[in-house]
């Protein structure tokens, strides 16, 4: 059971370094359930290091860090089926069909063969994906390929969801059923860590925004939150003072310059 008031994940001064190079330089986060965490910052930023920390694939770390009360690399079966994951790159076993992949992926998180077979036909149907749940993944454009992963983090109906730039080779259309699938899962006391580039979507669904900078959190709060002190206009244009950036002009002139060179 999720407590309302426990914090569902909980970071304490989280460093972590591969070699001489410092990638988080002090994470202090606690998170609480039913929100939309929108996870930002630049490439670099050390954002999918911190949630594969959180998801155990990463060690090495210091600092305390509990997910569900517990140290990631210490939860076990019961834990693991509470958490679901959508990464940025995903390996899929693309010569299965959708219906044996995601029958094997709910069958892993303890459902029975009828049931996650059920469930995932079912949604499958919703993703307007009916006519292929028998055909192999390979042949799968992007975007049915993201439905898929996303179904499959979802099948074993987890209480957090980590999800690394899920709405990747969606449609407009697709996009607008996602996020209003995300809300209602927050709704119902889910916990979404959701890292993106698009402002514009992180900007609209998130709770609150936590923006990271040289493995620093530079900034934490809601939207609104991150605007009234003192900046303006859109997530995007935040992002952009709060990160010191102001070079897009003259980089992109130079860019073009050299490409037309002789
Ligand atoms: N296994 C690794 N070994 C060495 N360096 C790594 C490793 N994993 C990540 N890094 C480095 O850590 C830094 C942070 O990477 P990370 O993938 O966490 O960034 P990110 O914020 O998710 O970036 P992006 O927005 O580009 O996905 C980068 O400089 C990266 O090169």
């Amino acid at each position: 059971m999720v407590v309302a008031n426990e914090p569902i994940i909980t970071m304490r001064d989280l460093r972590m370094r591969f070699g001489e190079k410092f990638v988080l330089n002090g994470i202090d986060l606690e998170v609480h359930p039913g929100q939309i965490i929108g996870y930002i910052g630049p490439n670099g930023a050390g954002k999918s290091t911190t949630v594969k920390i959180m998801l155990g694939l990463v060690e090495g770390y210091t600092g305390e860090v509990r997910i569900l009360g517990a140290r990631p690399q210490d939860g076990g079966v019961e834990y693991k089926k509470r958490i679901g994951y959508v990464p940025e790159t995903a390996e899929m076993y693309d010569t299965l069909t959708a219906k044996e992949y995601l029958t094997f992926i709910g069958e892993l998180y303890g459902l029975s063969e009828d049931s996650a077979e059920r469930k995932a036909r079912l949604l499958m149907e919703q993703f307007g994906l009916k006519d292929v749940f028998n055909v192999r993944i390979a042949t799968f454009s992007k975007g049915m390929k993201q439905k898929v992963l996303l179904i499959s983090s979802l099948l074993h109906n987890p209480d957090i969801l980590f999800l690394d730039e899920p709405l990747s080779g969606l449609d407009a259309n697709s996009v607008m059923v996602v996020k209003e699938i995300l809300a209602r899962l927050a709704a119902q006391g889910k916990t979404i860590f959701y890292s993106s580039h698009i402002m514009d979507v992180v900007e609209k669904i998130s709770h609150r925004i936590i923006l990271l900078d040289g493995g620093r959190i530079v900034a934490d709060g809601s939207f609104e939150e991150l605007k009234g002190q003192g900046r303006e206009g859109s997530l995007e244009q935040v992002f952009n003072q709060l990160t010191g950036f102001d070079r897009h002009q003259e980089i992109a002139d130079q860019f073009v310059a050299i490409v037309q060179e002789v």
